[in-house]
């Protein structure tokens, strides 16, 4: 017998603050069914990483959305990695692991910290700040996009775009009809920067081509995995360094710990990312009938994975409603996990790790000075914005 429940996980309320209803879905059962929609919930801890990790059941290629691609036609043309299972998805992303390897990104490293602390010392001058606007937009749109080659010009626009990709796998609610409003001229200036032409040669992006050089994809299919780097290579940074700030300004006596010793930089990040994942869902789609967790799934039915629910499961961890940067959350499911958990998790934690080490040699306290407004989306977890005080030490 499996639980069903009416709750609509993309309901305002319910993405204003999931927690609430995590915590009812994860004590329903291991698996129960959702009739807003009709899906199947994972909130787990130990669903969600078996789901994830059973890539035979549970298939990508359908979609990671809402919709079927077997049945819908997709928001826009499927990604060759995300949207795909193997063996398509092997070679794809063996490419892009390649060029965004801990080896690689440690080339990286020195110019993305000279950004952080150029970009933290700027702001401590100013004292009050708007931490999203000033800080986790900014970074993010500096230093991913010039690892990636793009020009320097209209970098506002991929945060647009993720929006709309971020609500695109969610239904065709008012938060989706709001992000896609200018969805023709934004689409354009993204396929126009994913033009071998108009990357920095040598870029990550260039390196894409450069497998095509070598045979091992065609150019075309380069360019659509340039379009991968700018779906989810800023906006989810974005919203996971916003989250942190969001996460260390409510819990000070946290921030201090830091400030005392910024080598914990590194770790805290992780815990951020447990406590405000900042890629709240993902879905799969049931690619022949099966029996799991007690339920009888059939082939094209929905299944929504709630990182974020599994990520405060109590089964997984120790007082998971604390926001704690010594618990060391080796194994959240913030990244996913299996063969499509993150590929650019390595440059993810280096941005985290240097923002929030930059932040905690010159910030003894970080004030929250006024009220935080929420930016709904269908996936992630963000904040439109965040006034915010630092003190320095
Ligand atoms: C805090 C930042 C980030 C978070 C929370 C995050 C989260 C995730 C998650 C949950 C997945 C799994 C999707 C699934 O299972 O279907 C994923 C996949 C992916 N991420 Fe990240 N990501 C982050 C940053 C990045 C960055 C900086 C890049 C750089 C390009 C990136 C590129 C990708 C790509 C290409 C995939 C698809 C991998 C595959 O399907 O094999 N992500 N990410
Ligand atoms: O390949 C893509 O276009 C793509 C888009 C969004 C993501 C989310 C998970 C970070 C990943 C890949």
């Amino acid at each position: 017998h499996v639980t069903r429940l009416d709750i609509d996980p993309f309901g305002d309320d319910f993405l204003t603050m999931p927690y609430p209803h995590h915590e009812i879905m994860r004590e329903a059962g291991e698996v129960v069914w959702l009739d807003t929609y009709g899906l199947w919930a994972f909130t787990r801890y130990q669903p969600v990483k078996a789901g994830l990790s059973d890539w035979q059941n549970f298939i990508s290629s359908a979609g990671v959305g809402l919709a079927n691609f077997r049945t819908e036609k997709p928001f826009r043309p499927p990604s060759l990695i995300l949207e795909a299972d193997p063996p398509d998805h092997t070679k794809a992303r063996a490419i892009l692991a390649r060029i965004l390897s801990p080896k690689v990104v440690q080339q990286v490293r020195a110019e993305f910290q000279a950004q952080a602390e150029a970009l933290i010392d700027r702001l401590v001058e100013k004292g009050e700040i708007d931490a999203i606007n000033d800080l986790a937009k900014v970074y993010p749109l500096r230093v991913f996009p010039d690892a990636v080659g793009l020009p320097d010009e209209e970098r506002d626009t991929l945060l647009l775009y993720g929006d709309m990709v971020f609500n695109a796998f969610g239904p065709r609610n008012h938060v989706f009809q709001k992000a896609v409003e200018r969805y023709e001229p934004v689409r354009e200036w993204i396929m126009d920067k994913c033009r071998r032409e108009a990357l920095r040669p040598d870029g990550f992006g260039d390196q894409i081509y450069q497998a095509a050089d070598a045979g091992e994809i065609t150019h075309e299919e380069a360019t659509m995995l340039v379009r991968s780097f700018l779906s989810a290579g800023v906006d989810t940074t974005v919203n996971g360094i916003g989250n942190a700030i969001y996460c260390f300004g409510q819990f000070p006596d946290q921030y201090a710990k830091l400030a005392a010793d910024p080598a914990l930089a590194r770790i805290a990040f992780e815990e951020t990312l447990r406590f405000e994942s900042s890629v709240q869902t993902f879905f799969r789609t049931v690619n022949r009938d099966v029996e799991f967790a007690g339920a009888q799934m059939q082939e094209n039915d929905k299944v929504l994975f709630f990182l974020a629910a599994a990520n405060r499961d109590p089964r997984q961890w120790k007082d998971p409603e604390v926001f704690d940067i010594e618990r060391k959350p080796v194994g959240h499911m913030a990244f996913g996990t299996g063969i499509h958990g993150c590929v650019g998790q390595a440059i993810a934690r280096l941005e985290g790790e240097l923002i929030l080490t930059a932040l905690a040699r010159k910030v003894k306290r970080i004030e929250i000075i006024g009220e935080p407004v929420r930016r709904l989306n269908n996936t992630l977890r963000a904040l439109e914005s965040l006034p915010v005080r630092l003190v320095p030490h």
